[in-house]
């Protein structure tokens, strides 16, 4: 179980300022989407969650604790374009990081550490349903595949919290369908936080438990970098109602409506507005 707590966070680059006051406070087992317009900030606060960035100002908590500084096992990370190694085996790619975790010198396992590591990594594509192509590839196989081969090379690690940057982006519709379904199963199944970042507002009114929407409240025409982006809605409360209806898909779909609609936005629509694309 993790909480994840982000403090009065600000990134800047030189003069550019990216993100400004976020504030975010994340209960245990949550799944937090990110949504906004491109290139607003979101994969750099996903990146502040993993420890590839530091924040400027302010200060992320992970259980109450400061954030490790570096990128740790216990976080996780699936991207929009396949992150699996194309020299290693489907198998081989999902025990790497465990062999490297154990052995960092070699990288490699022998003996009865091996054996077990190996029939953990076989469950676990078993669940992913990849056990069939255990010893194929990744060009060897198709998009959706290869995200479930990622999800699995995550997953192994047992993380404490899975970030996704939009992982399902270069999928057709039919994989993205059932690699929700999957993700939705393995967040259920393991006590682990999910933040993804998606520009698909159904998806993210689909799997989210919260939404949040990232956008820049303030703009100077002179100075377009002198502000950052912050989180402009928290759609919290809307979910919630939304999941506890008995016609949650019709709900939905009238939430997104309203979303959409010029007429009923809320005080901060276009943002909102902005984030549609379909
Ligand atoms: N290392 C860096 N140095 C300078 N600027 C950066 C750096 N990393 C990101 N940025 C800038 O920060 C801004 C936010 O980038 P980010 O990738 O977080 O946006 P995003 O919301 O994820 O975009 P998209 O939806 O298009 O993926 C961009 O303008 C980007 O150019």
């Amino acid at each position: 179980m993790t909480k994840i707590v982000i403090d009065n966070v600000w990134k800047e680059y030189d003069d550019r300022v990216v993100l400004e006051r976020v504030n975010l406070a994340l209960d245990d087992h949550e799944f937090l989407v990110i949504i906004g317009p491109s290139g607003v900030g979101k994969t750099t606060l996903l990146r502040l969650l993993l420890s590839q960035e530091t924040p400027t100002r302010g200060r992320i908590l992970i259980d109450g604790e400061p954030i490790a500084p570096e990128p740790t096992a216990d976080r996780g990370v699936v991207f929009q374009r396949y992150s699996v190694f194309p020299h290693k085996t489907v198998l081989g790619n999902v025990m790497l990081g465990p062999q490297w975790a154990a052995s960092p010198v070699l990288g490699r396992l022998f003996g009865a550490r091996r054996r077990a590591l190996e029939a953990r990594a076989m469950g676990l594509l078993e669940r992913v349903g990849l056990a069939d192509s255990a010893d194929k590839y990744p060009a060897q196989l198709s998009g959706g595949m290869q995200q479930r081969l990622a999800l699995a090379q995550a997953l192994i690690m047992k993380p404490k919290v899975l970030l996704l940057d939009e992982p399902f982006g270069a999928l057709d519709p039919g994989t993205r369908k059932s690699m929700h379904e999957l993700v939705h199963e393995l967040w259920e199944e393991n006590e682990m936080t999910i933040v993804m970042v998606t520009h698909d507002l159904s998806e993210a009114f689909l799997l989210g438990t919260r939404v949040i929407a990232v956008d820049r409240p303030r703009t100077d025409p002179q100075a377009p970098e002198r502000f950052g982006a912050t989180i402009a809605s928290d759609f919290e409360a809307k979910i919630r109602a939304v999941r506890d209806s008995h016609r949650f898909e019709s709900e939905r779909e009238k939430l997104r409506l309203t979303l959409v609609s010029s007429h009923d936005l809320p005080a901060d629509g276009p943002a909102v507005r902005a984030l549609v694309k379909d």
